[in-house]
């Protein structure tokens, strides 16, 4: 146990392991107390006031802009930071989970960019955790190159993407590092280790420390971040304006607060990015009750659907309304071995990068390093020499909240095929998620946090409307779990039921299936001190 002065103590819980002590020093864990013992609070008031606002929403209040911001977004004289060094040209940003393969792979991909993700693609595993943090420093300090077992090289490049670190959100914990006596929020433990060792050296470096932020619901949640972004610059002695964050745009209530959420991070500011999945699971899980919001199958809600192009038109406009980036989303289907399955999903990923540069977006993601090449030609085409295109500003656009829910044009009840592919690719990336991975290919596409989360919330929704028959959801997920237990004898079968049973048929929707898999399933509950390898007593 440390004493942090003047008044807090740091427990941690986590197990030691290889070079953990490196990320995990006396003075790293005081810098992160402080912002615990700045912000803790703040965190759970943030958290309160989204209970709030999800009950107001479900007992019929309207959802619209807010009244009482008008004048920020009547007030055409304020604009966000400019980009900073590394961040100006964004055209291909790789996203990731920060492992030592994959932070290699992801750095020498060609992308411009590598959202390196605590968030969606990680299971926080406390060795992912604090192993992520070591590969980033590892990889900033350029001693990262490792040869396999098997012999293949891993070394860094000379052009390497900039790292912009998704920290996890506000709702989730960090249990293996308690501030007196409190898990730790693990948003300031993400974002606090990575600033505590890689900011300096990143600027040493001609860059920054740079972030994405998830799952932001309203315009306090991005105070809180400028206020944490504030503090962090001051304690550490790095000039105010330094650290840039780009806001994930995936909720609905933070869809209707876009120009406000970037006016109060608007020193620290880089743009907004449209995290489409996320983005459609809070609609569901905030209007699910409504029948005008029955989505149908996963695979027919496009960014075509209207209420989806109202979204990101809103966010182009904004963002370029403000001398700020707009970065497009995640196209899920990934590259396959087989060449015909291949070429069809690059097609698929070129025809939404097309859409999106059309639109005027300055860049966008992709989940593998073989679909860098497909989204940076679709860019080169509309950007040709220039580094972004946010003097396109999007007066034409005008969206009102009501068109942002319009879903009733697209609610349709879902094909058998629909309900058993949720319930297969729910307990697949479950049993992925216990098991430490955070993102997966299955059938061709990539899944994550995000995804998941759409497709248990979608079996929620279908029961509770009685458009699914609950004998059957039952039916189905007990030949996918025998299916998934002949395929993987590892596979926790009987956990990775009651999780589903938990968080997809229970009456109540939980919030996030992450903080109910988490706290059941992720975090070692072994004795302080007792350091055996799990599973050995
Ligand atoms: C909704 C959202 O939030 S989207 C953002 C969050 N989600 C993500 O970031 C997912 C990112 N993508 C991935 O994690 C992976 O691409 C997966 C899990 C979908 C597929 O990974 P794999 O099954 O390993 O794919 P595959 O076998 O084709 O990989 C080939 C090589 O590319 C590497 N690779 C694949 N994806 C990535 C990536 N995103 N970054 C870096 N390297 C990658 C693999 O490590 C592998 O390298 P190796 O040959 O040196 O071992
Ligand atoms: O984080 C991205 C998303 O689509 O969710
Ligand atoms: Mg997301």
């Amino acid at each position: 146990m440390t004493t942090i002065a003047p008044t807090v103590t740091v427990r941690v819980l986590g197990q030691p392991g290889d070079r953990h002590d490196e990320i995990l020093s006396p003075a790293a864990l005081e810098f992160v107390g402080r912002l615990v013992d700045a912000f803790g609070d703040r965190r759970l008031e943030i958290l309160k006031e989204r209970m709030r606002v999800r009950d107001r929403l479900a007992s019929g209040s309207p959802l619209d802009f807010s009244l009482t911001t008008g004048r920020i977004r009547a007030d055409d004289s304020w604009r966000v930071a400019p980009p900073a060094p590394g961040l100006t040209d964004r055209r291909v940003e790789i996203t990731g989970p920060p492992d030592r393969r994959m932070t290699v792979n992801a750095l020498n991909s060609g992308a411009r960019v590598w959202m390196a993700d605590f968030e969606d693609a990680t299971s926080p595993t406390w060795n992912n955790v604090v192993d992520g943090q070591l590969n980033l420093l590892d990889a900033i300090e350029r001693r990262i190159d490792f040869t396999t077992p098997e012999g293949k090289r891993y070394e860094l490049g000379e052009q390497l993407a900039t790292i912009v670190v998704r920290p996890r959100g506000w709702h989730l914990t960090e249990d293996h590092l308690e501030f007196d006596g409190h898990p730790a929020p693990a948003s300031l433990v993400d974002f606090g280790l990575y600033f505590f060792h890689c900011a300096q050296r990143q600027i040493d470096a001609g860059h920054g420390p740079y972030f994405y932020l998830p799952k932001l619901e309203s315009r306090g949640e991005a105070r809180l971040w400028n206020d944490v972004f504030v503090l962090a610059q001051d304690l550490l002695g790095i000039p105010r304006g330094t650290i840039r964050a780009t806001v994930l745009i995936e909720t609905i209530t933070a869809a209707v607060a876009m120009e406000e959420i970037l006016y109060e991070l608007r020193e620290h500011s880089s743009g907004l990015n449209a995290g489409r999945w996320d983005y459609l699971f809070s609609l569901i899980k905030t209007f699910g009750h409504r029948t005008d919001f029955l989505l149908p199958d996963r695979a027919k809600v496009t960014m075509t659907a209207p209420f989806m192009r109202a979204y990101t038109e809103l966010l182009v406009r904004t963002c370029h309304k403000r001398g700020a980036h707009a970065i497009g989303g995640m196209a899920a289907h990934v590259p396959s071995k087989d060449p015909d399955a291949h070429q069809a999903a690059l097609a698929k990923v070129r025809l939404d990068k097309e859409r999106e540069a059309e639109d005027g977006f300055d860049g966008s993601w992709v989940a593998h390093p073989a679909l860098v090449p497909a989204c940076r030609e679709v860019f080169d085409g509309v950007l040709e020499s220039r580094p972004h295109q946010i003097e396109r500003t999007r007066d034409d656009v005008e969206v009102t909240a009501a068109q942002l829910l319009s879903v009733r044009r697209v609610s349709a009840p879902p094909t058998p095929e629909g309900v058993r592919t949720n319930i297969s690719v729910a307990l697949r990336y479950f049993a992925a998620w216990l098991r430490g991975q955070g993102a997966v290919a299955l059938d061709g596409l990539m899944e994550d946090a995000a995804t998941a989360e759409i497709a248990r919330v979608q079996i929620w929704q279908w029961l509770r409307h009685r458009v699914v028959e609950r004998a059957t959801v039952v039916d189905l997920m007990e030949a996918e779990l025998d299916s998934l237990g002949a395929q993987y004898p590892w596979a926790p079968v009987d956990d990775i039921r009651a999780l589903f049973e938990r968080t997809a048929l229970a009456r109540e929707l939980p919030a996030f299936f992450t903080n109910d898999a988490y706290s059941r399933h992720l975090v070692d509950r072994r004795p302080e001190g007792d350091h055996r390898p799990e599973g050995q007593s």
